[in-house]
């Protein structure tokens, strides 16, 4: 079956259902994408079955590369650098401005496969279609805009002295499973948009987008090698990817220790740009003075929305003591009526992530921990990966719970006293990704954002995001920034070149 054909056209739940149903005897499997072209796969293929998180069935067979296929796409890529990091800026916007298009014109297509394959409810996955086109077309517009500095040296050949960029060579972009397309061309969109060439490597959890954008990709005609996909595990495809000496940068997001293993694994290769988003185990500081009408519905918001599965969720949130008991009634309701599993609220990813969530919340039981909402569910998922919205209090800041991120719908809430005691605990964590602060004292939201370890703060919202601001976490959230100039850094060299007037 060509399963590129077959996943495009099944572009209706009817049909994608249909479609899964006739795969039970034939499975669907994807194809790495080299040179623009899909690679077929050798009878002798090993391959892994990625499953549907809503009803734990296979869902799709994805193909576990081997190193040669991971090399394969690498020299690809470096035989296309030469061509397409002098192709005119205008030419390459052009380009990427068509693969935006693309993703807009087949957005409902996309956000349907994203659904089924992540878990994610169908409205949270059509923004995050969307947000994924509009990656390409705000890095397809940034370079026809791009600034440098120049100066101007007085002496007696008074010399002018500029900066110039050029483009790194191969990257590696690797993603996680929680909000695949989205991600993943956050990585795509600056690389190619700079003049770099690249080989993704998506999660092996969460494959299909990836795929699909394989097929853009060639509609949209980019010469072949600029990009290529392989798919497979982190182990060894990705690990390929990091090791290989003619990749040039690598672009992370994921878990911590994968991060710190791709910064062990890079450390001898100096000149390798290194750029990784990690983890957030995110505050979320409410002060006595904020209108709970409107603090409850964003707390729930920055802790569920796509159930947890965000490196930017507030997991923690911390309460002024005077408005503790009104918050947890008014928030418990809130959250029973907003968040339901399979109508606003979807499974999370997969078996394994699964057991780690209902692994906290054992810890969670076991450290004398209030449930007021949730429970600690059944040890083995019974058709899907469904864990209900949990609210704990009753946790000692020490509790691993509050410490450690656990990425799914778990929410803690304690207390505090004064202004310094918030941003204290705010603090007291090894993250620095994101965080959040209610108030309705314009000065408070300075006085505490400015103080808080976090590479995002929000006041009085959450997840808003403008492409031109950095992205990236403080301690061990993560190693640089993302997005606009700081996007350019990560994909291109910058050298100072001096010219005199007279020689
Ligand atoms: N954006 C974030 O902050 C994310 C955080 N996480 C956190 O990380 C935990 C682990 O989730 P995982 O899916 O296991 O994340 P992970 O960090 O293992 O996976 C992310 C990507 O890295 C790849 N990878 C894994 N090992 C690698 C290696 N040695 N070299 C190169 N690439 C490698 C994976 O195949 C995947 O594409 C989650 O429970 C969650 O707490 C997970 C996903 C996203
Ligand atoms: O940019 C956003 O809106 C979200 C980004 C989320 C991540 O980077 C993540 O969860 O890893």
């Amino acid at each position: 079956m060509d399963t590129i054909a077959a996943l495009w056209n099944a572009n209706t739940p009817e049909a994608a259902d249909a479609l899964l149903q006739r795969t039970n005897t034939q499975p669907l499997r994807i194809q790495n994408f080299v040179d623009n072209e899909f690679q077929q796969l050798s009878p002798s293929a090993t391959c892994m079955d990625s499953y549907n998180p809503r009803t734990g069935k296979p869902l799709i067979q994805v193909p576990c590369s081997s190193h040669a296929d991971v090399h394969e796409a690498v020299d690809a890529a470096a035989r296309a650098f030469p061509s397409w990091s002098q192709t005119p800026r205008r030419e390459r916007s052009r380009l990427l401005q068509k693969v935006a298009d693309l993703i807009e014109e087949n957005k409902l297509m996309l956000a349907l496969w994203e659904s089924i394959d992540q878990g994610k409810t169908i409205s949270r996955a059509i923004a995050e279609i969307e947000r994924a086109a509009s990656n390409f077309s705000y890095f397809a517009q940034f370079i026809l805009s791009e600034e440098g500095t120049v100066r101007y040296v007085d002496g007696e050949s008074p010399i002018m002295a500029y900066e110039h960029r050029s483009p790194v060579g191969v990257f590696g972009l690797i993603t996680p499973w929680n909000m695949p397309l989205y991600l993943l061309t956050w990585k795509i969109a600056p690389c190619l948009a700079f003049g770099c060439v690249a080989v993704a490597k998506p999660s092996e959890v969460t494959s299909v987008t990836a795929f699909l954008l394989c097929e853009i990709f060639r509609q949209a005609k980019l010469p072949p090698g600029v990009i290529n996909m392989v798919f497979g595990k982190g182990a060894s495809a990705g690990s390929a990817l990091v090791n290989s000496p003619k990749v040039r940068g690598i672009s992370f997001t994921g878990g911590l220790s994968t991060g710190i293993r791709i910064r062990q694994d890079t450390a001898a290769d100096i000149g390798k740009h290194i750029s990784l988003e990690l983890g957030g185990k995110n505050p979320n500081l409410i002060f006595e003075d904020v209108d709970m009408s409107k603090a409850v519905p964003l707390a729930a918001r920055a802790a569920f929305e796509n159930s947890g599965q965000i490196c930017l969720c507030g997991s923690r949130i911390y309460i002024h003591r005077s408005r503790y008991e009104e918050f947890i009634t008014a928030f418990v309701d809130y959250v029973k009526q907003s968040y339901r599993c399979g109508e606003t609220l979807g499974p999370v990813v997969s078996k394994e992530h699964y057991s780690k969530i209902r692994a906290y919340l054992a810890l969670a039981q076991r450290d004398s921990a209030t449930f007021h909402l949730g429970s600690v569910p059944e040890k083995d998922p019974q058709g899907g990966y469904w864990i209900s919205p949990v609210i704990l209090t009753g946790l000692s800041q020490e509790s691993q719970v509050i410490q450690e991120e656990i990425f799914g719908p778990v929410v803690t809430v304690s207390m505090f006293d004064t202004e310094e005691e918030a941003i204290a605990l705010a603090n007291d964590n090894a993250n620095g990704l994101a965080a959040v602060v209610m108030t309705n004292d314009v000065s408070r939201m300075r006085r505490v954002g400015e103080r808080i370890d976090a590479g995002l703060v929000w006041a009085n919202c959450w997840l808003v995001r403008e492409l031109g601001t950095s992205f990236g976490g403080m301690k061990a959230s993560g190693v640089g920034r993302e997005g606009g100039l700081q996007s350019r850094d990560v994909f291109t060299n910058l050298r100072t070149v001096h010219v005199p007037s007279r020689w």
